[in-house]
């Protein structure tokens, strides 16, 4: 028998692990695996390499309209590439990092974006990487706005201490007191702005929430797992 086609929608704060948590189950499930945030920074950068003042709303929009972007949705091997450039490395500069709210809080772009998730996700039930089995798509509105009919729907949190630990330990190799602060900017301020334009700091109706502030990141792959059970079984 054909194995039904699954959509999982997974949205959380920074930090919070969704992108790690997600190719892992992805790659368990045999599914795809979309990270919108990953769409959100290539845009920034085609902003950015293109020579678009990011406070021209105006102009960000139609620059993302006609962005050459092609995500890449096997969950082992995640690719973004920007006009035929592999960006992945680029877009997790602290220099896109600490702008990325400014274009993903332009709602032309979300527009933009959301038609294009929304696109992989039906590729994705039809054929695709997955062979039609279905996806795994992580971001901020993806319970919410992108897929609210998704089959399983999961709000991944943890404190706000764990995820400046993590980010931390991620991107200055250490967690004292100094690597902390100067992780701030990139996981609190950026919640606080895209908060503006999205619900992903409480779940919505219908989503249930994994808190993985006391977990390790293979514990919490178990617990989002256990939570889809009633659709992949
Ligand atoms: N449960 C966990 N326990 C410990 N570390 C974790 C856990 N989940 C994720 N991590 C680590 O935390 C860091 C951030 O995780 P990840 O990039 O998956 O978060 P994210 O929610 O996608 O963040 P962002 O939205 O900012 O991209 C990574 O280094 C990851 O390995
Ligand atoms: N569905 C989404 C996904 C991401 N964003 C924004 C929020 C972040 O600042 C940025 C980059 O995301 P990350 O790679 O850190 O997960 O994109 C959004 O608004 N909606």
């Amino acid at each position: 028998m054909r194995a039904p086609v699954v959509t999982i929608a997974v949205d959380g704060p920074s930090g919070s692990g969704k992108s790690s948590v997600s190719r892992a189950v992805a790659t368990r499930l045999g599914l795809a695996y979309l990270d919108t945030g990953a769409m959100y920074r290539a845009a920034t950068l085609w902003c950015v390499r293109s020579g678009v003042a990011l406070d021209d709303a105006g102009a960000v929009a139609t620059a993302v309209v006609a962005m050459p972007l092609e995500m890449g949705v096997d969950p082992a091997a995640p690719t973004v590439c920007l006009d035929g450039d592999d960006v992945a490395e680029a877009i997790r500069t602290t220099e896109v990092s600490s702008v990325v709210s400014q274009v993903a809080t332009n709602l032309d772009v979300r527009a933009e974006l959301r038609r294009r998730q929304r696109a992989v996700i039906e590729a994705e039930a039809t054929g695709g990487f997955s062979g039609g089995r279905g996806v795994v798509a992580e971001g901020r509105d993806i319970t919410t706005v992108v897929a609210p009919d998704a089959d399983a729907r999961v709000l991944l949190t943890a404190s706000e201490e764990a995820r400046l630990r993590r980010r931390s330990l991620e991107v200055h190799g250490a967690a004292d007191a100094d690597a902390v602060e100067a992780t701030k900017d990139q996981v609190l301020r950026r919640d606080r702005d895209d908060a503006t334009v999205s619900q992903f700091l409480v779940a919505a109706d219908g989503v249930a929430t994994v808190d993985s502030s006391d977990l390790d990141l293979d514990q919490t792959v178990e617990a989002v797992l256990a939570v889809v059970a009633h659709v992949t079984a």
